[in-house]
């Protein structure tokens, strides 16, 4: 499926010569940008009609039977495939990693990108500018929220479908300067929220200072230590309510819609998970960092575990607040991961 949708509607709104001069004049971020917000998009497509086949193909990536957490379905392979063929295709020094195996049935490519995007460039600071591709690293989660969309097939559970999102987070020099977030089953067409660094949040309006403190925190891999760093965070009047929801990416979102931190007090959430994300945080104002506060990293090299936890809060909250909160014997379980640089 070579979805040239955008580029169609981009071409009836500016004319072929106004956007292939944009595209000319746009920096390589820019363009790294508006083209993945279509990837995604098209990947979400992917995604929906794999899921409305029924037929997901699950195959474990981890444990014993019976003690299995980490699953994966066509639909991440064919996702996954779209993306970093895409980009690929297009970007061809970029350094990308993905969750899954390159691998899939039935394989796509995505030609187009956002206009949108490209109306942003100006925008970009000077040292965005002047990035090239061979020194970015784009991290790429086909499906976020798995484990959700197993769950949601096998018990005809559809509501659980809108915590799955498409994550494409750019990193330079190991910190994330942009990111994609793409939603499929957000109302009935999607959404896609989107972030370059110093040019705003785009996609979505970040919600206002909320009164009550709700706390996200996984569905999916609940374990000791996530429990007690939420108990420690309700002794101390930060977690008035704590929701259990699926994927890094939804979770996020809930902070752009009112929710106050994500706390993940466990090592099995990767950089994948987090790349987009901690870029669309930053850029409307919030912060992601493991347990004990410490950024995280995105160098190609890295570990790919984030083995000190995640904890993220929204842009009216005070993150050295819930970093204090959690008790040190956690953050003491769960070390520095970041190699020292
Ligand atoms: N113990 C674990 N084992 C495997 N993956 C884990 C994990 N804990 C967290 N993750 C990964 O971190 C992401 C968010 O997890 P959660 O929803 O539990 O907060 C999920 O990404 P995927 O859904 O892309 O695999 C999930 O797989
Ligand atoms: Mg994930």
């Amino acid at each position: 499926m070579s979805s040239n949708g955008a580029e169609k509607s981009n071409k009836d709104q500016l004319g072929p010569g106004k956007l292939e001069e944009m595209w000319n004049r746009a920096a390589t971020i820019t363009k790294i940008v508006a083209s993945s917000v279509k990837i995604s998009e098209t990947a979400g497509g992917i995604i929906k009609s794999i899921l409305s086949s029924g037929d997901l193909k699950i195959v474990y990536k981890d444990g014993e039977v019976g003690k299995r957490t980490d699953p994966q379905t066509e639909a991440d392979r064919s996702a996954q495939y779209c993306i970093v063929n895409s980009l690929q295709s297009r970007f061809k020094n970029l350094q990308i990693i993905g969750e899954e195996d390159n691998t899939s049935v039935s394989p796509h490519i995505e030609t187009g990108y956002l206009s949108d995007v490209l109306k942003l460039d100006e925008r970009c600071a000077e040292s965005l500018r002047n990035i090239k591709e061979e020194e970015l690293v784009v991290w790429v989660d086909p499906l976020d929220g798995t484990s959700e969309v197993t769950q949601a097939v096998k018990n005809n559970n559809t509501a659980l479908l809108q915590q799955v999102t498409i994550l494409i987070g750019i990193a330079h020099k190991g910190r994330p300067i942009a990111g994609v977030i793409h939603q499929p089953y957000y109302k009935e067409n999607g959404r896609t929220i989107w972030a370059i660094q110093g040019c705003g949040v785009h996609g979505i309006k970040p919600a206002e200072a909320q009164q009550q403190k709700i706390v996200v925190t996984t569905r999916s891999h609940l374990s000791d230590t996530v429990v007690e760093a939420l108990t420690a965070l309700k002794e101390k009047g930060l977690a008035d309510s704590v929701e259990k929801v699926g994927g890094a990416g939804f979770k996020v979102l809930k902070l752009l819609e009112g929710c106050s931190a994500y706390v993940f007090a466990s090592a099995g959430c990767k950089k994948w998970d987090t790349c987009a994300v901690d870029a669309v945080l930053a850029a409307a104002g919030g912060t992601l960092t493991d347990i004990s506060g410490r950024s995280l990293l995105y160098h190609a090299d890295v570990q790919k575990n984030n083995t000190g936890g995640v904890l993220a809060t929204a842009p009216w909250i005070k993150h050295q607040d819930y970093v204090s909160s959690i008790p040190e014997n956690l953050k003491n379980q769960l070390p520095e991961f970041n190699p020292k640089r």
